[in-house]
């Protein structure tokens, strides 16, 4: 990972809800080439934290840096130029055709690809004319995300994006953002482990709304990541990776 000026740097990040910080004085420095996957178990604040950081939501503390400028006094138009997101979940108001709706996110976008090119590239052309709710959660996934990436922002912050997609599909979304993050930086939540460590050369792992761990492959021998998740990994040996096998913890409940 690059040790240039960071891109995107978020400074004593807060945010809560009902009383609790879900992000809570996060710190973090993100470069401007580079693939981040971001793990933590389910209300770990992940996709708080990549809502923060794409400017989505206002922090009760703290701040994001865009290239060393507060991304929270940036112009509307220049964030989205600069950050491409991928939510969680993505339900449009109107129930459009696949094309119109990749068509009207490309607009005011430097594309250099309209609606068909990007359905071509993502196999998703024969999705075209169909209504975007009629497509399963794994078509629409690979649909919002090959748009996302026609627009070739700077940033690429994805919420789960494998989270509806088959094995080979999560497969080969993973190393697209693998290899994107080698001209770009890219920050994927993400809940599998396996694929963050063998995959991204940099993991965060998030718990109760902290940075746990941070750092390369090696964090999958910390005994830190078995406390964050609640339970025991056995680490496998599958050369040239380590793979993790999870052991439910006998007679401890794990707080949540
Ligand atoms: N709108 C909201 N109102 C109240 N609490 C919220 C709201 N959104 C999120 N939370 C809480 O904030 C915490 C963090 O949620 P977040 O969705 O960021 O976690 P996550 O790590 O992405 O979880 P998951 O892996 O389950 O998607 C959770 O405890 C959640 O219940």
């Amino acid at each position: 990972m690059s040790t240039s000026a960071p891109r995107l740097q978020a400074q004593g990040l807060t945010l809560c809800r009902r009383g609790r910080a879900v992000v809570d004085a996060v710190g973090l420095a993100l470069p401007a080439l580079g693939a981040v996957a971001l793990v933590g178990p389910n209300g770990a604040g992940k996709s708080t934290l990549l809502s923060l950081l794409a400017g989505l939501l206002a922090p009760q503390a703290g701040r994001v840096l865009l290239d060393g400028a507060d991304l929270a006094a940036m112009p509307v138009p220049c964030r989205a130029r600069a950050i491409g997101y991928m939510p969680q979940h993505f339900a449009p108001h109107w129930d459009l055709r696949v094309d119109e709706l990749v068509s009207m996110r490309l607009e005011g976008q430097q594309s250099a690809l309209d609606a068909g090119a990007v359905l071509e590239q993502a196999g998703l052309s024969a999705f075209a004319a169909r209504h975007w709710s009629t497509l399963s959660g794994g078509e629409q996934a690979r649909a919002l995300l090959a748009t996302v990436l026609a627009t070739d922002p700077p940033v690429l912050l994805a919420d789960e994006p494998g989270a509806a997609l088959d094995v080979r599909h999560r497969l080969a979304l993973v190393e697209a953002l693998a290899a994107r993050g080698r001209e770009r930086l890219v920050v994927v939540a993400m809940h599998d482990l396996d694929l963050a460590f063998q995959h991204f050369e940099r993991v965060v792992v998030l718990d109760r709304g902290r940075i746990a761990l941070d750092g390369g492959a090696h964090l999958l021998h910390a005994s830190a990541l078995d406390a964050v998740f609640g339970v025991r990994f056995e680490r496998v040996a599958v050369p040239p990776h380590t793979l993790l096998r999870a052991h439910r913890l006998q007679g401890a409940a794990h707080a949540d």
